[in-house]
């Protein structure tokens, strides 16, 4: 890694970089060669202090500032990391082992775009005027205080991001922690808010597992939780937040349905799938990854498929041709293969890919199964891997009861060339971001998130604004006051 691009210590904590070697080490291994390019520790109880304190500190006079000015840092942070995309990029990549041919168009861009609208919302977060006769009630958008923000490690300058952006538009300031398996991006992200001319302690970056999540998420000067991650650590995260009545939002896992109809454009429909599936290595959670193709069109669809998936160029990450790279991890890797295991001892026809590939790093090839059926456990459980289900129905009423039976909710796409029967469907669908003939665009100005267990709360859109903010109402009476006595 270059210098320019290696953060220089674990924390970001007070508008520095701050160490403290007390804490667990965290080796951070580049996926594709499994070697250690780096190594974080995890905070100690006393950097989590400094971190909560900083943000307490620094909440308050962030607050007092107008929303234009706060707006200013956050759009001044989105150029910054604009014109450094590349490093962002490549350092994007060797925390995940992403292809940098994703990575340049999908991470530190999405995460500008995140700065780049929120800071463009903070000037304009007003309350309202209501007249009651001479009385009236204004209200005030106020911001929640201190939120911790965790990510998974798919995306994780998006990620922070996501979080961190309307947080601070609204007055918030945040302590953020990443997964344990890609510290290193969002470090990155805290060095441009500061440089950009965010105060001191405003957005902190802390190192850790669970157990410095679990810490944050406890303490009492925290105000809200936002969580990207399993569904597990969603439930337990939510009610640690509950029992001191804290606010959240869960981005969580799902196991969504993409839905083929025999009048689909074929073309399209099998980039939705691929798309929907193996961008990322599979490694995103609004996945398509129970694709419904009806009858008419499967063994197209099928043939179409496998003749696509071929042309993967699978490979160096680095290498700007490539557009597959490995699993993020040996575990992660190890989960899929258990799962692609699974499919074919219960039954499921492999029809692409299926194997680790003969390489150092963490590579699988995309994988696709037909013939599944909704009982088989790679239907039900979310992979997050490059692992497709392909399952055949007969029709719309069918179809629509078998995308619902699940847990899950968070996404879903329809493929059709009759659009009122897409529509339809999609009405039907319970999931809370979907897709008409295409799958898996995240803009920041549309709302993201899940119904059932795939989560609470919107991230992105000026719905996120809700989940930052809290309205205060203030009656104000004119005359004079009655009272009975
Ligand atoms: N809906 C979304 O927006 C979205 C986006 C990306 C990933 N995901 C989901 O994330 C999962 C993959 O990510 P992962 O393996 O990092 O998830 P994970 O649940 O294992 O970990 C997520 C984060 O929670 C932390 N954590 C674990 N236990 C905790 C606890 N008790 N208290 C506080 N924090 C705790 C982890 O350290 C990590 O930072 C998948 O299920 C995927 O669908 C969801
Ligand atoms: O991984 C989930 C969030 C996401 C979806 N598309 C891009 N990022």
């Amino acid at each position: 890694m270059s210098y320019e691009t290696q953060p220089t210590a674990s924390h970001y904590v007070n508008g520095a970089y701050l160490e403290d070697s007390a804490g667990a080490a965290i080796p951070v291994i580049y996926p594709a060669t499994g070697a250690e390019i780096a190594r974080v520790h995890a905070a100690t109880p006393a950097v989590v202090e400094a971190a909560l304190s900083a943000a307490v500190e620094a909440q308050t006079l962030w607050a007092e500032m107008t929303g234009r000015a706060r707006g200013r840092v956050l759009t001044d942070a989105a150029r910054i990391m604009r014109e450094r995309n590349r490093a962002l990029s490549e350092l994007e990549t060797w925390d995940t082992g992403k292809p940098l041919q994703e990575t340049l168009v999908a991470d530190a861009t999405s995460a500008a775009d995140a700065l780049e609208y929120f800071g463009g919302l903070a000037a304009s977060l007003t309350g309202e005027h209501i007249q009651l006769g001479e009385d009236w009630v204004y209200t005030r958008r106020e911001p929640l205080g201190v939120c911790v923000g965790i990510g998974a490690w798919n995306y994780p300058t998006q990620i922070s991001c996501w979080k961190g952006a309307p947080a601070l538009a609204c007055g918030n300031a945040m302590v953020f922690k990443p997964s344990e398996t890609t510290p290193l991006c969002a470090l990155k992200v805290a060095e441009i808010l500061t440089e950009a001319g965010a105060p001191a302690g405003v957005f902190n970056v802390v190192q850790g597992m669970g157990e410095v999540g679990s810490l944050l998420v406890t303490d009492p000067r925290v105000a809200k939780v936002s969580l990207t991650g399993s569904v597990p650590t969603g439930r337990k995260v939510y009610a640690a937040a509950a029992a001191e009545m804290k606010h959240v939002t869960m981005e969580l896992g799902g196991k969504s349905p993409l839905v083929v109809f025999d009048d689909a454009d074929l073309e399209n429909a099998v980039s939705g799938a691929i798309n929907g599936n193996f961008y990322s290595s599979g490694q995103v959670c609004s996945n398509g990854t129970r694709v419904f193709v009806q009858r008419g069109i499967k063994e197209a669809f099928l043939a179409r498929l496998a003749e696509r998936v071929k042309s993967a160029v699978i490979g160096d990450p680095m290498d700007e041709a490539t557009n597959f790279g490995p699993m993020v991890s040996q575990r992660q890797m190890e989960i899929v293969q258990r799962y692609i295991e699974k499919g074919i001892a219960e039954g499921a026809r492999l029809v692409a890919g299926g194997k680790r590939l003969e390489r150092e790093g963490f590579y699988l090839e995309p994988t696709v199964f037909a013939d599944v059926t909704d009982g088989m456990t790679i239907a039900m459980e979310e992979i997050f891997g490059p692992v497709m289900a392909v399952l055949d129905f007969e029709t719309e009423d069918e179809v629509i009861a078998r995308a619902n039976d699940t847990a899950f909710g968070l996404s879903a796409g329809v493929f059709t060339r009759d659009l009122s029967r897409g529509h339809r469907v999609i009405g039907k669908l319970r999931a809370g971001s979907c897709f008409i003939n295409s799958y898996n665009d995240a803009p920041v100005e549309a709302p993201f998130g899940g119904v059932k267990a795939s989560g609470v709360g919107r991230e992105n859109s000026k719905a996120a604004i809700e989940h930052y903010s809290q309205l205060k109402s203030v009656y104000v009476r004119m005359g004079d006051v009655e009272a009975p006595y």
